[in-house]
């Protein structure tokens, strides 16, 4: 290259405007994560434009009723978001296909669908996306502890369309789990023990019990927070642990699902036989005086009450439930909706741990557009 040659290149980029990528996203649910996702965006659209030289647009926005789409450069106004998407037309959740065509036809440089529900089967649906050049950005747990052979699909799926799945926060929310265990995993460690409280709820309900607060107020607080999942049950079963569970043991090639998990649920098991989340919430003060006195039982032997979660991957085993730990135990030491997941491994002898607040609409949404900006900086 001759010098002439050098200094054109130079001069090129230093006097030219910075790029501005257009990031389209079609946004499923309109719920606490959503909501909060869209209100991050809106809050930090401009610095991002400025610092990643991205400019994110909300191409549209749906619930389980509605479909909101804005095939126009800018996106929604995010001002009134919920106006417009309550004045959208109905559309079936069943039948999303036109609304990635639409998103793919924007023609922006990236397209992300994001998932902030906890709808079943959205498999499918992120199939459909990634075959036509979108990724995908999830909270919801269940297509990756669902069927084993649908999430090999996708993966699979994935990878040949060279897109992006990330579901950094169905572990933990916004905390650095997934990605923590997939680079250990990369990097050749062989994972001997995974460990921890996945839980934000359970964690929180722990430490009011511990305080002496009922149960169903608890739960109301938690609710209140936006700790809880749309179906409680979920959380108080201990089946949102067991998918997180499952998730974790799938990254380290555990070919396991929910049917194994040995599961013991947080709350007697009648209270989880009531289906709807509101006549869960109308039963749930008659289970007080009985979850009161087994936290106290505990305490009584200087013990701590946990809901933790065990993979063992020698074993091929993943155990759920409830455990009086130690005052020494380092479950013993979480505060608030504080989760912990500690990695044991050939090279971390003493266990890689992870831990902060596990749980809330803000940390969770923070952790969806963390992804999203992962995968629009790469491309
Ligand atoms: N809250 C938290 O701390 C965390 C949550 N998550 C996960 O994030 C997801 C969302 O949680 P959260 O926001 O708290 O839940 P919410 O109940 O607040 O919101 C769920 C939203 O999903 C919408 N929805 C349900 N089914 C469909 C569908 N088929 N198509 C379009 N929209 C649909 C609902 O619509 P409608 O409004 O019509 O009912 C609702 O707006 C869950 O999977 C949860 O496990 C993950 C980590 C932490
Ligand atoms: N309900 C869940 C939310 C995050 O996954 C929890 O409390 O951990």
């Amino acid at each position: 290259m001759s010098v002439e040659s050098v200094q054109l290149s130079w001069s090129r980029p230093i006097s030219a405007p910075p790029r501005v990528d257009r990031v389209a996203l079609f946004v499923l649910g309109k719920g606490t994560v959503a909501s909060s996702l869209l209100a991050q965006i809106g809050e930090h659209k401009a610095r991002i434009v400025e610092r990643d030289g991205l400019s994110l647009e909300i191409a549209g926005v749906c619930d389980r009723k509605s479909a909101l789409f804005v095939p126009r450069p800018g996106g929604l106004d995010l001002a009134d978001w919920r106006g417009a998407l309550g004045a959208a037309p109905d559309a079936d959740p069943r039948e999303r296909r036109p609304f990635l065509d639409g998103l793919t036809r924007l023609g922006s440089r990236v397209s992300v669908l994001v998932d902030c529900t906890a709808a079943d089967r959205m498999e499918t649906l992120y199939e459909q996306a990634l075959l036509r050049g979108i990724h995908v950005v999830t909270a919801n747990k269940k297509p990756f502890a669902g069927s084993l052979p649908s999430f090999r699909r996708l993966q699979t799926t994935a990878r040949r369309c060279r897109r992006a799945l990330r579901y950094e926060t169905t572990v933990g929310a916004s905390l650095p789990v997934i990605e923590t265990l997939k680079d250990l995993v990369r990097t050749g460690d062989r994972v001997e023990l995974i460990e921890g409280s996945f839980s934000g709820t359970l964690g929180y309900l722990s430490n009011e019990l511990l305080r002496g607060v009922p149960l169903s107020t608890a739960v109301g607080v938690a609710r209140d927070r936006g700790y809880l999942e749309p179906r409680p049950q979920d959380d108080l079963s201990g089946v949102d642990v067991a998918r997180k569970a499952v998730i974790l043991a799938r990254e380290i090639g555990l070919n396991l699902g929910l049917e194994d998990v040995r599961l013991t649920p947080f709350v007697p098991a009648e209270l989880l036989a009531v289906s709807s989340p509101e006549s869960f919430f109308e039963v749930l003060p008659t289970y007080d005086a009985e979850v009161a006195a087994t936290v106290a039982r505990a305490q009584a032997e200087g013990k701590v009450l946990r809901y933790l979660a065990r993979i063992d991957p020698g074993q091929r085993r993943i155990d759920v439930g409830p455990v009086a730990v130690d005052v020494h135990h380092p479950a013993a030491r979480l505060r608030g909706a504080e989760s912990f997941v500690a990695f044991t491994t050939e090279r971390y002898r003493d266990p890689l741990v992870v831990q902060g607040a596990g749980a809330g609409g803000a940390l969770t949404a923070a952790g969806v557009l963390a992804d999203i900006l992962a995968i629009a900086r790469k491309v």
